[in-house]
């Protein structure tokens, strides 16, 4: 078994059915909670984050949208807990998130990330990056290559496990990076531009990838893009301005 909470993974990125998922479930749970959350960097003299406020629901799918300095990496980086607010409260699974969590344990345990540069391993083969995050967390060789191997097929990918990182593609690096950030069964997958180095074809595959984990895994997603594309595939957009959100609407994905 991949894990106890989602189903095995059973199907190959080329199989996706390119469906249109519901709109926002607001009745699901709360995931992650921001409450009047405001982010000030004294050295440049900058609110970057001004009294912003959401919740995300359980298995949502969220881009995150806004003009260059509008506050959107430092989201993310408060969403992965990278980073804390100066003001305001934060929350996963209704549990406060405060000086006193353990945030490296929060975030491997719930928290994937896929970033526009992928930082895999040089001389570690595609299959060897994606256990890398498994190591320390009482797996057996054995389980960690297996679950690797689940993985590297739900990204399309099989045919390339011994393939060093240099041997892949753009677009096939960054399936392994999103294949390693799923290694612990995160609760929420946060990506910063995953498309950003891609052309179309390749980036049209990865957003197959995100509907299907959405879709298929009820993986609560939340994406930054500066992509109408990316974020026309969510189900909800945050637009942000100024530190501030200046919308937050549902849409029918895909259209
Ligand atoms: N470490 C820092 N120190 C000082 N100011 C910062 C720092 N990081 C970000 N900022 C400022 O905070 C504001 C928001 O930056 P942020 O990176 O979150 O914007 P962004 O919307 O992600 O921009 P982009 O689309 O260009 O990546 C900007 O004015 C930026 O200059």
């Amino acid at each position: 078994m991949v894990s106890r909470r989602h189903p095995p993974y059973p199907y190959r990125s080329s199989d996706i059915a390119f469906e249109k998922p519901d709109l926002m479930n607001t009745d699901a749970p709360v995931l992650f909670s921001i409450q009047d959350v405001c982010k000030d960097y004294p050295d440049g003299n900058v609110r970057a984050l001004d009294h912003v406020s959401f919740n995300i629901h359980d298995g949502e799918y969220v881009a995150i949208m806004g003009p260059s300095g509008s506050g959107k990496s430092t989201l993310l980086s408060i969403l992965g807990t990278l980073d804390r607010p100066t003001s305001g409260a934060i929350s996963f699974e209704g549990k406060a998130i405060d000086s006193s969590t353990d945030l490296d344990a929060l975030r491997s345990k719930s928290i994937g990330f896929v970033f526009q540069s992928f930082y895999l391993l040089p001389t570690l083969t595609a299959l060897e990056n994606i256990q890398v995050p498994m190591f320390g967390r009482g797996m057996t060789g054995a389980e960690r290559i297996e679950k690797a191997k689940l993985l590297i097929e739900a990204v399309g990918m099989s045919e390339r496990s011994k393939h060093l990182p240099k041997q892949l593609s753009v677009g096939q690096r960054q399936r392994i990076a999103i294949a390693r950030s799923l290694a612990n069964d995160p609760r929420l997958l946060l990506a910063d531009e995953p498309t950003g180095n891609l052309d179309t074809v390749t980036a049209n595959g990865i957003l197959e990838l995100f509907a299907n984990l959405h879709d298929e895994l009820k993986m609560t997603l939340v994406t930054v893009t500066h992509s109408e594309e990316v974020a026309g595939a969510a189900q909800r957009v945050l637009r942000m301005r100024d530190g501030k959100i200046e919308s937050d609407s549902a849409q029918v994905a895909g259209v």
